[in-house]
């Protein structure tokens, strides 16, 4: 079976700028990764990368068994399904939409609904909307949705063109407590329900729910570690991925992560010496 993904001695610099730098990373069958980092190490790059929007400086790609270079790429994107605060971006267009037309419309890949809608999709939809408890928010508009329901609206739009790979890009941002763990139980029930590979970017480790199976931890676009999670979600590398003493614990097969050093205890310490 060939890999989910595959990079092999990938580089991205733009100007004199090196973003990620000499990335090995192998996303296989069955696994579900996590990729944590601080703010700029990279993620988004990599991202970009995994879905062809950029193109690496020096390496080799391959997603879901299409080589970058000899693969159509709007056409590979067709698999992918990708859920990012960005989307927001549209939604000018978004949010005079009905609920059940943002759904149907995944599967076209479009914000906005121009094509013909046939009654199997209007089941589809109807499913993913049941299955995700939604189903009640059907005929309201996106711009009434709390944000909680929002992102719950475009997961199930991006599972409609039934995707092989999911990127959720931290898809808890701005959620309170109650709402993120929706977004996480949503997220069981996907890795345990639908055909896909999930990959979810996140600054928060607790994120990680017992059906995640990998982690990959960057730092200034470099990977710390990547493996496994139990390997991967130690002291030491969390520590040197988020620079700031850490120490990890388990409850309820969910990593946490707990401060051993205030950022700036040095600093007070010397003020007040003197
Ligand atoms: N086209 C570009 N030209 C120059 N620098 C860039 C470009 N794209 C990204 N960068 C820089 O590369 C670094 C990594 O950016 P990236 O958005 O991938 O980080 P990130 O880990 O996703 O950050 P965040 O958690 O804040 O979203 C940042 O310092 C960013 O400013």
């Amino acid at each position: 079976m060939e890999n989910i993904i595959s990079m092999k001695n990938v580089s991205l610099i733009r100007g004199n700028r090196v973003i990620l730098k000499d990335i090995n990373w192998e996303v296989k069958e069955k696994e579900h990764w996590v990729i944590l980092g601080l703010n700029g190490s990279g993620k988004t790059s990599l991202l970009n990368i995994v879905t062809g929007y950029q193109y690496p400086t020096k390496g080799e790609v391959s997603v879901l068994g299409h080589p970058f270079g000899q693969t159509n790429l709007p056409e590979l994107r067709k698999q992918i399904g990708f859920v990012s605060s960005s989307l927001d971006r549209f939604s000018q267009t978004l949010k005079s939409e009905t609920v059940e037309d943002i759904v149907i419309s995944g599967k076209f890949a479009s914000i906005g609904l121009y094509e013909k809608v046939i009654n199997e999709d209007r089941e589809q939809a109807e499913q993913l909307m049941a299955s995700f408890r939604i189903d009640h928010l059907k005929g309201k508009t996106y711009d009434t949705l709390s944000e909680g329901e929002k992102r719950k609206v475009l997961i199930g739009r991006a599972l409609m063109a039934k995707p092989k790979l999911l990127i959720l890009d931290e898809p808890s941002i701005g959620l309170d407590i109650l709402a993120r763990e929706e977004i996480l139980s949503l997220t069981k029930e996907i890795i345990a329900h639908q055909q896909c590979h999930v990959l979810y970017v996140t600054h928060y480790i607790e994120e990680i729910v017992e059906e995640m199976t990998h982690v990959l931890l960057l730092k200034e676009g470099q990977i710390v570690a990547a493996g496994p999670k139990e390997e991967v979600l130690t002291d030491e590398f969390l520590s040197e991925t988020f620079q700031l003493a850490l120490k990890v614990h388990w409850e309820n097969n969910r990593p946490w992560a707990s401060i051993h050093q205030n950022i700036g205890s040095t600093k007070f310490a010397k003020v007040e010496s003197k």
